[in-house]
């Protein structure tokens, strides 16, 4: 196995992300659930995401477990690693974008680190340094409001500055504008004077590829999907891959009764669950009762029991951000979103237990928990469910899951998940 792209993920759906747009991209790619084993050999493959859970932890503990992912990747021939991050740049001033960034770029001997999170397709655009989801800056969309993560300044140059150990720059549209050869320039011009890492800018798709092609000479970059996309158009258009046609099969259907779970508060999951209540039973848990002790998830798993047999269920402790503040004050922000992690984790074991082998999860943190959970390793990438969501296929071929990022999907996404999750 000689990789052309390592990547590394700071959790699980954006790592799904990640490896849909690859593929979508035409690189062979495979997801691991954290740093897989010395035995691990995937023939024929070109890009491996490792996705890790660390978004919300430690910095030194993100740090450990990615600088350990790039040493597995690396010694499996990756040039380039892709430190992939949320494309709203979900972190706080502790971390962790900052210091993994400059770990990676230190054990890579490299001067600097281009760093975006620029996802047009998604609507994240980049200009001055200035992050936007859809058409309001970041401190004024839905994510100032994020359980573990709240953003609230949408200048990137100085988030990432608050979190890095060396100086940022910047690396601006017009300067994209201009081509790779100009972003190259600038990036060692930034260099020389001791900046670490430099925001790229980036509005429309083809900024993206010019940033894929400035970097892709870098051991190390930073950012969304959206530079995975252009660093894949570099690795096509150079010719170290030669690209595959279309994702390639997940192999025989693995039918068999269907689950969905929502731990996501975002605005688009509780949308989703909303439109989901049309077309299949949903249970809303009661989340005091749920960090009370294990009644709320047994009578849940009661619950499906008796109905995933004549079709799909939804499982949800998703909340208002009104509801959600108030559960937060009497128990803690991270306490109370780690107990109900939990708390779906258990679920989720409870559903496979009782047959369910097509599940569906909403939000990163909560897919985190489940796949652990349920002790997945590995999947290969399957059609795309909606932009940055993928159907994922365990190696061993006897699931089918789905990991949605909290912002993604469309109105019905979970319909329209269960109908390609064969
Ligand atoms: N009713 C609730 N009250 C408070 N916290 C909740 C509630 N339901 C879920 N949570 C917590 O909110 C957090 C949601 O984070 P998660 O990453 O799963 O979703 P997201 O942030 O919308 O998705 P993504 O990270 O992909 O953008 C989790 O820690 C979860 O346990
Ligand atoms: O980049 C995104 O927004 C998503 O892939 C993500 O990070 C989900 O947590």
């Amino acid at each position: 196995m000689s990789l052309a792209l390592g990547c590394i993920a700071d959790d699980y759906t954006g790592a799904s992300d990640l490896a849909n747009t690859l593929t979508r991209a035409g690189l062979r790619t495979v997801q691991t659930i954290g740093v897989p084993g010395p035995d691990l050999d995937l023939p024929g493959i070109d890009a491996v995401v490792v996705s890790l859970k660390s978004r919300s932890i430690p910095a030194d503990q993100a740090v450990a477990r990615a600088r350990e992912a790039d040493a597995w990747l690396r010694a499996r021939g990756a040039g380039h690693v892709l430190f992939k991050v949320c494309s709203t740049f979900d972190s706080t001033d502790a971390g962790n974008i900052g210091p993994v960034t400059d770990a990676l770029r230190a054990d890579a001997g490299a001067t600097i680190a281009l760093v975006t999170p620029a996802f047009p397709e998604t609507g994240r655009t980049v200009f001055q340094g200035h992050l936007f989801v859809g058409a309001v800056p970041l401190h004024e969309s839905p994510l100032k409001d994020h359980p573990l993560n709240p953003m609230r300044d949408s200048n990137l140059v100085r988030v990432l500055a608050r979190q890095s150990r060396h100086p940022v720059g910047l690396v601006d549209l017009a300067t994209v504008a201009k081509g790779p050869a100009s972003v190259r320039a600038r990036l060692d011009a930034l260099a020389a004077e001791g900046k670490g890492a430099a925001i790229a800018d980036a509005v429309f798709d083809a900024d993206l590829a010019v940033l894929g092609a400035a970097c892709l000479s870098d051991p190390v970059s930073t950012g969304a999907s959206g530079l995975g996309l252009g660093l894949a158009q570099a690795l096509v258009a150079s010719g170290r891959v030669q690209a595959a046609s279309a994702a390639e099969g997940l192999g025989a259907p693995v039918g068999g009764p269907a689950a969905c779970l929502a731990g996501s508060c975002s605005q688009a999951t509780l949308g989703q669950i909303a439109m989901a209540e049309a077309v299949m039973p949903v249970r809303r848990l009661d989340p005091e009762r749920l960090l009370a002790g294990p009644e709320e998830a047994q009578d849940a798993l009661a619950w499906a029991a008796e109905r995933i047999g004549s079709g799909p269920v939804l499982i949800a402790s998703s909340a208002s951000p009104e509801a959600v503040t108030v559960l937060q004050a009497r128990h803690g922000r991270e306490a109370a979103g780690h107990a109900i992690e939990a708390a779906l984790a258990g679920i989720a074991e409870g559903l496979v237990a009782r047959g369910v082998r097509r599940l569906v999860v909403a939000g990163g943190e909560t897919s985190g928990a489940v796949v652990d959970a349920l002790g997945l390793t590995a999947f290969r990438v399957g059609p795309e469910i909606a932009p940055g969501v993928p159907v994922l296929g365990t190696v061993r071929g006897d699931m089918r899951l789905a990991l949605k990022s909290g912002n993604f999907g469309g109105p019905t996404f979970f319909s329209d998940a269960l109908a390609l999750m064969q």
